[in-house]
């Protein structure tokens, strides 16, 4: 008799089922015990994780939390599981990463939520120390992940600029420059040789070009005939990408491989030696250029990003380093480049299944151009150049646009971190040093917030007598809100607006059937497998009649 059975008969004098069972199974062999100890522990598990789906909306495993479900999702559509958890838990829930990780985040996507964590108690939800520590490598002390005081000087010297006639004028001339001088041969190349070419891509590198003249006043000429690769906009991709593969592994695991030198790591190690290499020297030449010029009048015509941080100066006389500088510029780049395309190539999609928003957007531009024919002497089909003031009468274009941003925002998901405890108006509890991640793509898709048709295409919901209405940025967080609102918004748009137009007035761009169009896991929401299109020249005299 083993001393299992005899302690049962001791306590009560009878032997209980379950002690019947217990006595029974210890008379098995080793290996069949342990199979029937690891089934109900399996048994065990599974019931654990029932009950706390019941009331997480999702599966909570020991160990590894909801790593399994992320993992999952991962292999489909991130953006999707998160909206469908978030839905099924009324807009916010808790991710329960796995033990001794730092995967812990709540996820929210309730307005009221965000205007109290972006605006009300901005100071209570900083970028913070885990947002910082992970995407350093790539943008150092630069604008996007900067907190308080190294924050606020950039975004004010940035902002002063942003609004000033000088760099407007730099932005709207060199945006024409870029479409009418490189943009449209391109196309008219690809429609002529009636080869498929990949939209994104080629949108890619106009806003490159576009975002290097302004932030270092160079022209990396990206967008030519033949599609160049581009040593640096490579290595520059490959940085974001496995900077984001960070934020989904376990800090301690991506620092020894840091410290190894293996797989990801070792390729953002590599690619931002490239992307220094190229700030370094382009500071190094702007420097030199600076000192060289005589002058106040001719340092004074410079006005990009580039120019301004180098010539700044604070209250002790001090100026920027050069790896501050580098850091300016990057960030500048990743806020630039992947924004405004991907924004576009999404629009471009969408109006492929919906024609009928494509056919207001034309008879919304043809009435613009109808309205100056008196005054098109010398502009044929061709060399028609719109106009700032047309581009900001485009109000049905502005809707579509901004349509187009509420369903794929370029900025999918942003992140917070709680420096005091506090809670949420929707009654969340957070405790100091909790990770906050907001859901923008989510929001777009969640009928609390757009109503029963909130998945359609609709660019007439932000329409009112045919005028643009603008929403709450906590309601429509594609540009963010409160004191970090997007300091380009204005210039994006009028940079969708003046591209769009000027592609859509002379052709008709079809997407490539079967061509599979899905989101990118990334910084800023790219389609995994670029967008393929064919081009159609539009008939000028169908356009205008
Ligand atoms: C469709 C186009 C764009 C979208 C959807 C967009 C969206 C956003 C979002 C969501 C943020 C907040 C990021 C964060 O704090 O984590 C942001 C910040 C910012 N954006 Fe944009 N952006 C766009 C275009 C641009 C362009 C073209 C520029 C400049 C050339 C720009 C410059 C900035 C800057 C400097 C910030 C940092 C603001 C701060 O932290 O104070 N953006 N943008």
């Amino acid at each position: 008799m083993n001393s299992g059975n005899q302690t049962t008969t001791f306590s009560n004098g009878h032997s209980s089922p379950t002690a019947n069972l217990m006595s029974f199974l210890w008379l098995l062999p080793a290996e069949i015990q342990i199979l029937e100890l690891l089934v109900a522990l399996s048994i065990f598990v599974a019931i654990h994780a029932w009950q706390q789906t019941k009331r997480q909306g999702l599966a909570v495993w020991p160990v590894v939390g909801m790593l399994p479900s992320l993992l999952l999702a991962l292999r489909h559509d991130m953006y999707e599981w998160i909206t469908s958890v978030l839905d099924g838990m009324g807009g916010t829930f808790t991710f329960h990463g796995p033990w001794l990780t730092n995967l812990q985040c709540i996820v929210t996507a309730d307005p009221r939520n965000l205007e109290y964590l972006l605006k009300t108690k901005f100071s209570n939800f900083p970028k913070g120390k885990y947002f910082q520590n992970t995407v350093r490598d790539l943008l150092g002390d630069g604008i996007f992940g900067a907190d308080d005081e190294v924050w606020h000087r950039q975004r004010k010297i940035a902002s002063l600029e942003f609004h000033s006639a000088k760099f407007r004028s730099l932005t709207v001339q060199s945006l024409y420059e870029l479409v009418h001088s490189r943009l449209l041969p391109v196309l008219e190349s690809a429609c002529d040789n009636r080869t498929p070419m990949d939209l994104q891509d080629v949108l890619l590198r106009l806003t490159f070009d576009n975002v290097c003249i302004i932030a270092f006043g160079i022209d990396p000429g990206c967008l030519r005939p033949g599609l160049p690769k581009i040593p640096f906009a490579r290595a520059f991709e490959d940085a974001t990408e496995a900077t984001i593969i960070r934020f989904i592994t376990p800090t301690a695991i991506w620092k020894a491989m840091r410290f190894f030198d293996l797989g990801n790591e070792r390729r953002l190690r590599r690619s931002l030696k490239q992307v220094d290499e190229f700030a370094y020297e382009v500071i190094r030449t702007r420097k030199k250029e600076l000192s060289l010029e005589s002058g106040d009048e001719k340092k004074a015509a410079r006005s990009d990003l580039l120019t301004v941080f180098t010539n700044y100066k604070d209250e002790e006389g001090m100026a920027f380093s050069d790896k501050f500088l580098r850091d300016v510029c990057v960030n500048f780049i990743l806020a630039g480049r992947d924004t405004s395309s991907v924004a576009l190539a999404w629009f471009f999609w969408l109006l492929n299944r919906h024609p009928e928003v494509e056919d207001k957007i034309l008879e919304e531009i043809r009435r613009i151009v109808e309205e100056r024919e008196n005054n098109r002497e010398g502009e044929g089909e061709k060399s028609l150049v719109f106009k700032s003031e047309e581009v900001k009468r485009m109000e049905y274009l502005h809707a579509a646009l901004s349509e187009a941003l509420r369903l794929y925002p370029s900025v999918p998901v942003d992140h917070k971190e709680v420096i005091e405890d506090e809670v949420f108006p929707d009654g969340t509890v957070l405790k100091k040093g909790t990770k906050v991640i907001y859901a923008i793509y989510s929001m777009g898709r969640m009928e609390s917030i757009w109503g029963k048709n909130c998945r359609d295409y609709k660019p007439e919901r932000w329409l009112k007598d045919g005028r643009f209405m603008s929403e709450s940025a906590y309601k429509f967080t594609a540009f963010n809100g409160g004191p970090r609102l997007c300091l380009g918004k204005d210039f994006a748009y009028y940079q969708m607006k003046f591209v769009a137009a000027s592609i859509l007035y002379r052709y008709q761009v079809k997407v490539v059937e079967s061509h599979p169009v899905v989101p990118k896991l990334a910084l800023t929401m790219y389609m995994k497998y670029g967008l393929k299109v064919t081009l159609a020249r539009r008939n000028e005299s169908k356009l205008l009649k």
